[in-house]
């Protein structure tokens, strides 16, 4: 982007706006001027909180504006595509809350459709822009562990749920599939896709199963294949403490991180490196990942490489739904570039 400060404005008032409005307003080079809700009482309550000048009722309302460049959308996942592309048809640069949509036809519609009015977006998936991100990246690429063998990935909390609660209701986009599926379902496409040829990290083939509650997935357990030589494991639901955990097992060594969807609050940054010994190689980092990914979409790098990801996991999401509803029987996920 060209100019010295990136205006952003928010759609929607969320709990997560909080902590994303916080990181906005402490980003170099971006300022937050206004909040859309659909209640003009709940965006001027919001505007009080977060001390953001305009508060203003209707989401197109704020997209009409010309002192918006961006938007952040922290709405229900079933709104992302829906306010993802008016955005982009609008000129505003998009960074839109994780998952990125309902699916991988509604995530190339958002793609689309930003490529097509020259904005920039990303989704607010905040781990991918951790330094500590970089060296497993590094580490994948060097073949630090020697060959990946399996992947196992867990995201979990554990209710009690807020009344309305969009993550119980399957019409916005609710369950843990969708809503945590993309942790663990990201891990495994960066991971095999650092670490693996472009072929091999486009077929994969997974079966998943789904413990229903009130209409959404509130378990699920898939299991993957990828090309000719790797597994995994992915664990997410809504009944187990908190986990954000994964293990890249190597022929030489494990990587093994348990907050890589967030560093632990008040904890140093950590992963470790565990070799056949036993001996552990723990490192720590500082960073501040949602600053990171705002920097990233306010700057000039190429934004593909985050689009391939943000595709591969949805098309990933996307074959668990079918194998779902197939009683777990393999579905190959859809090819993305
Ligand atoms: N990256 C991260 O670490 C996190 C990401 N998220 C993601 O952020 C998104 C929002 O999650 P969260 O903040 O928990 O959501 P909330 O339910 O707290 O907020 C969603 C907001 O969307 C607006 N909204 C518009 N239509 C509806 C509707 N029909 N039902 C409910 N809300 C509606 C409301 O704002 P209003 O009415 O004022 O317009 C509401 O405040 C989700 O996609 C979630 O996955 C959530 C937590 C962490
Ligand atoms: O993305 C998010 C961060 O993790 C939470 C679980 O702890 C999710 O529910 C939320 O949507």
């Amino acid at each position: 982007m060209n100019q010295s400060v990136t205006r952003f404005g928010i759609l929607g008032t969320g709990r997560i706006t909080r902590r994303l409005v916080a990181d906005l307003q402490s980003t170099d080079g971006v300022s937050v001027g206004v909040i859309a809700s659909r209640t003009k009482d709940r965006a001027k309550s919001h505007a009080q909180a977060y001390v953001i000048e305009h508060a203003i009722e209707g989401y197109e309302a704020l997209l009409q504006r010309s002192d918006i460049d961006a938007v952040y959308i922290s709405l229900p996942p079933s709104m992302h595509a829906e306010w993802s592309i008016a955005a982009a048809e609008h000129g505003k640069h998009v960074l839109c809350e994780k998952p990125l949509a309902m699916n991988l036809d509604e995530s190339r519609s958002i793609d689309s459709a930003c490529r097509e009015h020259g904005v920039r977006w990303l989704d607010a998936t905040g781990w991918l822009h951790h330094q500590r991100t970089d060296c497993f990246r590094k580490w994948l690429n060097e073949k630090k562990l020697g060959d990946i063998g399996h992947i196992s990935a867990s995201v979990s909390f554990y209710a009690p749920f807020q009344p309305g609660e969009h993550r119980l209701n399957a019409s916005l986009g609710g369950g843990c599939l969708l809503d945590l599926g993309w942790y663990v379902g990201g891990l495994l496409t960066f991971a095999v896709n650092e670490s693996e040829s472009a072929v091999e990290a486009d077929k994969i083939t997974v079966r998943a199963s789904a413990m229903m509650k009130g209409g959404v997935p509130y378990r699920l357990t898939a299991m993957a294949t990828i090309g000719d030589g790797i597994t995994a494991t992915l664990s997410c639901g809504y009944d187990t403490a908190t986990r954000k955990w994964f293990e890249i097992a190597g022929s030489e060594s494990s990587l093994i991180c348990d907050d890589f969807t967030r560093p632990w609050a008040e904890r140093p940054t950590r992963c470790w490196i565990h070799d056949a010994s036993g001996s552990v190689n723990p490192k720590t980092f500082e960073d501040a990942q949602e600053r990171s990914m705002i920097k990233r979409l306010i700057g000039d790098e190429n934004l593909v490489p985050y689009h391939r990801q943000a595709l591969r996991t949805q098309a990933l999401l996307d074959a668990m739904t079918v194998s779902i509803s197939q009683n777990g029987e393999a579905v190959e996920a859809e090819h993305t570039k």
